[in-house]
């Protein structure tokens, strides 16, 4: 089994609107990925490879420098967003069975104007390269919902109008950069990963990875198989609360990332654009079954939170 590509040109940023006929070839390819693997890498989205490594590049700045200068952005330290900030090196455990994660990240959840980010030389190329990438992904986003909603025969508005406040303190979307420092196994705890087991937490996520890969995701069956890096690609992969919505047609699959072999001292990055519906929006089984009761997406995703920072 493998991820497959599915080419969205024809629905890409900055293309003309998609016609009716390519509206229907494109939601027959993403339903097939959505339901029988949880994941699909798409290519000409019109976020380009340049842009990834801006992100990526000015992201390794802030995240190579000494834990001191990185402290006063630390995560929980912005009052209008508990989310924001920077998450030091094992503080998060994806899966909380494991020993913290071997990764440091930081989280753009707010774009809010009073935000202090971190800046060099006195400009501020952090903020506006991190906010305008975050800007792009929601663009992306929004096509590839109404896409996902007309494959299962919806009106786009069923999901658009649940994520009307992507950016805004009432929504929770947050453009995530994640970097791994090179791996030292003799100093590695037992049972520690990269990133543990996990399922993402809300609507779809978009992940775009340095060439080293890295990423497994788990198949139907119950198998691993590896996400590679494809450069020019997103890859789109179904959240916890979009298969709820979908009465488990489309499948949020379980994902990782392993320790790279013993001796290899390589780093990795990695991006992560989580798409959450809005805090206030209810989330019920699109065909009117009870298969899940109905939840808040706001009061969901915090408990979410709450489980891989071990509720501290
Ligand atoms: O680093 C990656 O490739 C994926 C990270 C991930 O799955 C996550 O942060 O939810
Ligand atoms: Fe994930």
């Amino acid at each position: 089994m493998k991820i497959p590509v599915v080419d969205f040109g024809a629905y890409k940023l900055g293309g003309n609107d998609v016609s009716g006929e390519q509206l229907e070839i494109l939601s027959r390819q993403l339903k097939t990925a959505f339901t029988e693997v949880g994941f699909v890498y798409l290519k000409n989205t019109g976020i380009v490879q340049q842009d990834v490594d801006e992100v990526m590049n000015i992201s390794k700045k802030f995240f190579l420098q000494p834990d001191e200068m990185k402290l006063p952005f630390s995560r929980k330290s912005f009052s209008n967003n508990p989310n924001h900030g920077w998450v030091s090196l094992e503080t998060e455990s994806l899966n909380p069975k494991r020993p913290g994660d071997l990764k440091e990240a930081f989280n753009t959840a707010s774009l809010h104007p009073d935000i202090k980010w971190p800046s060099w030389d006195g400009g501020n190329g952090f903020f506006e390269v991190q906010s305008s990438f975050f800007l792009r992904c929601k663009d992306l986003c929004l096509r590839v919902l109404r896409v996902m909603a007309y494959s299962l025969g919806l009106e786009a508005e069923v999901f658009l109008s649940a994520h009307r406040h992507i950016g805004s303190d009432k929504n929770s979307s947050t453009l995530r950069s994640l970097y791994y420092p090179s791996v030292r196994s003799d100093r590695v705890k037992e049972g520690q990963l990269r990133c543990g087991e996990h399922s993402d937490y809300g609507s779809i996520t978009l992940v775009f990875q340095s060439q080293e890969g890295g990423l497994q995701v788990r198949t139907r069956s119950g198998e691993f198989i590896s996400a590679p890096s494809i450069p020019g690609t997103v890859l789109i992969n179904i959240a916890d609360l979009m298969q709820r919505w979908t009465s488990d047609i489309f499948l949020s699959a379980v994902h990782r990332v392993l320790l790279p072999p013993a001796g290899d001292l390589s780093t990795r990055q990695s991006l992560a654009f989580f798409v959450q519906p809005d805090d206030e929006a209810l989330i019920t089984c699109f065909d009117g079954s009870d298969k899940y009761p109905p939840v808040k997406s706001g009061a969901y995703l915090m408990e979410r939170f709450n489980d891989s920072y071990g509720r501290k």
